[in-house]
């Protein structure tokens, strides 16, 4: 079952991501494999990176995607982008899939902006050469014209068009991540998946860099899946926010009732570690960080994931998973003690 976005939120799905999975098998070393010879048996278990998956983007919208470091955000990016396959589910932009049966991306539709732009980018080739090499390959610019293109794409990102001779060497963080900008956004998508965009980047480009996604988004129509550890740089930019917890999504809303009324105790946890966006910012105790480790995804807790470390676990969170359902007030949340009354997590928790 996917779930649209609540009514009042957005209009109709335009990406749907429908019960996706992503397993990985672990890489097994030679080593490894020798001791399986030898009688020390192997470990064969397989990384469920992303469990059962279901969201929607509206066109036009900016979809926030947030957890911690490990939890499956760019695997899931990843395959809405077309780059990795689903083991399981269906990925659709606009009734199309993104990768045929054998797992070939088959469409230019969903582009994607990489957290470090200096290994996306191709040192031994010019910007003018990285920006056109996509649009020419494809047909959608003549060889002729593309020096015209290049130089659009150039001024849109606000670097000069004089730049097109330049290397990526020759550029700062935040123009190379321009640069990776442009050469998306002149293949024309629909739709851009942002892995981390600003995250390599110094607090102050940070900035303008996300302000000029807020611009492009508003001029181009683009639709936007913003994958990032940093809750604010979300709430900045971000229509709604989807919160992911070892592979599964646990909580989606508007970004302003997710930061205000966290429903799920994983989200509230997040935003309390977080000082300027605690929900109590006077409470005794400081900030509190989210108790206890992120469990290996290679052997995730059974029932809901997140009850080791939640403050409210009941028997039934132990065994049960928490299915993502719809509150009355339009909120999509995996817990089982969600109501439709904002849960009371104690703080520290
Ligand atoms: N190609 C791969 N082979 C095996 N395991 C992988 C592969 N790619 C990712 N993983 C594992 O899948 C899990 C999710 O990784 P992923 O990079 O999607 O998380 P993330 O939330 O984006 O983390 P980060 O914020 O650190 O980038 C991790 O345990 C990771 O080690």
């Amino acid at each position: 079952m996917t779930l649209a976005p609540p009514a009042g939120v957005a209009a109709e799905a335009f990406v749907v991501l429908d019960k996706v999975g992503k397993i990985f098998a672990p890489q097994i070393s030679l080593a490894e494999e020798l001791l399986a010879h030898l009688g020390a048996g192997l470990d064969r278990r397989v990384l469920h990176a992303v469990d059962g998956v279901d969201l929607t983007i509206a066109k036009g919208e900016a979809l926030g995607l947030v957890g911690e470091s490990g939890c499956g955000k760019s695997t899931l990016g990843r395959i809405l982008a077309g780059i990795h396959r689903a083991s399981e589910g269906r990925v659709r932009i606009d009734g199309r899939p993104v990768t045929d049966a054998a797992g070939r991306k088959t469409t230019t539709r969903v582009q994607t902006v990489f957290q470090d732009p200096f290994a996306s980018l191709d040192p031994r080739m010019t910007v003018g050469e990285t920006i056109s090499e996509g649009p020419i390959a494809h047909g959608f610019v003549e060889r002729r014209a593309a020096q015209a293109h290049v130089a659009e794409w150039l001024l849109r990102v606000g670097l000069d068009p004089a730049f097109a001779r330049r290397f990526p060497h020759q550029f700062s963080g935040g123009q190379r991540q321009r640069v990776a900008i442009a050469r998306a956004l002149a293949m024309r998508p629909d739709v851009l998946v942002c892995d981390e965009p600003v995250a390599s980047l110094d607090v102050s480009i940070q900035a303008q860099i996300v302000n000029l996604f807020l611009k492009l988004r508003r001029d181009l129509g683009l639709t936007l899946l913003f994958i990032s550890h940093d809750l604010g740089v979300v709430r900045h930019l971000c229509d709604r926010v989807a919160i992911m917890y070892l592979g599964r999504i646990v909580e989606v809303g508007t970004a302003a009732e997710v930061y205000g009324h966290p429903r799920h105790p994983y989200t509230r946890a997040l935003l309390d570690s977080v000082p300027r966006l605690r929900l109590d910012p006077d409470a005794a105790g400081g900030v509190s960080p989210i108790s206890g480790e992120l469990p290996s995804p290679l052997a995730p807790p059974p029932g809901c994931h997140f009850h080791p470390r939640c403050p409210l676990a009941e028997a039934r969170c132990r065994v049960e998973r928490p299915l993502l359902r719809r509150l009355a007030d339009g909120r999509d949340v995996a817990c089982h003690l969600a109501t439709d009354a904002p849960p009371h997590v104690p703080h520290g928790g």
